[in-house]
């Protein structure tokens, strides 16, 4: 699905990340730590083709990044939902809109029961008239998956989305996602946050994946 054949990238300066090889297969739930500045956001860019490698190969989709046109990569972004860490949205349109504007950018009809149904699974449905500035940071990081996942995508990428949540928050949102892998999809979940992580072990079967010194690797039993 996702495919890393060692891989390295720099910003310009020395090398961020070093010889990575994995495979995320399809239907897999990980978790990708590491101290901050370690390449967290940066392995999540490359993973959805914002980023190329500058050294190795990246396949998503079984096809190289390398080869694929700036339309493919639009195309095959479609697949690949990604939850911001700064989660953007645009404060003059209500929250529906929002969450909806994938698939209009895609050209694809909002079929307002399945725009409600969504929402209500997020548990934002009494908020779909709401503008952005009026939500608290629960409620944003929910409409942001809400948003990453209209467009049904296979893979969905979340950049520290329990960062400024509490506890509960946190756990609420870590349900959902693996509720979404549990109806199939791939989840790939940036986080320095240890005890989600535990959290998690007893809700899901996750692989966690470890950026250190360059590297990232697949972390043991000493979480
Ligand atoms: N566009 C850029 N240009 C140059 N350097 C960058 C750029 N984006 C990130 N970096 C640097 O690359 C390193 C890794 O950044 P990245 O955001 O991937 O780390 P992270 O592990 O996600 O960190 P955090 O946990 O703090 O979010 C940092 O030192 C950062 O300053």
């Amino acid at each position: 699905m996702i495919a890393f054949d060692n891989v390295a990238y720099s910003y310009g300066g020395g090398e961020l990340l070093s010889e990575i090889t994995l495979r995320l297969a399809p239907g897999s739930f990980h978790f990708l730590t590491g101290p901050s500045g370690a390449g967290k956001s940066t392995f999540l860019k490359l993973c959805y083709g914002d980023l190329m490698p500058s050294a190795g190969r990246i396949t998503l989709f079984d096809r190289d990044l390398r080869s694929l046109s700036r339309d493919d990569i639009a195309l095959t972004r479609r697949r690949i939902g990604m939850v911001q860490q700064d989660c953007q949205f645009l404060d003059h349109l209500p929250l529906a809109a929002n969450v909806a504007l994938p698939l209009m950018v895609a050209g694809k009809p909002t079929v307002p029961q399945d725009l409600s149904d969504l929402l209500g699974w997020v548990g934002l449905g009494q908020l779909a008239d709401a503008k952005p500035p009026s939500l608290s940071g629960g409620e944003r990081q929910r409409a942001a998956l809400a948003r990453a996942i209209i467009i049904g995508p296979d893979v969905v990428l979340a950049d520290e989305p329990t960062g400024n949540l509490d506890w509960e928050m946190s756990l609420r949102l870590l349900t959902l996602l693996v509720e979404l892998n549990r109806m199939g999809k791939t989840v790939l979940i940036a986080t320095h946050d240890l005890n989600l992580i535990r959290q998690a072990k007893s809700l899901v079967a996750s692989r966690v994946l470890r950026i250190s010194k360059r590297r990232v690797q697949l972390a043991g039993a000493d979480l």
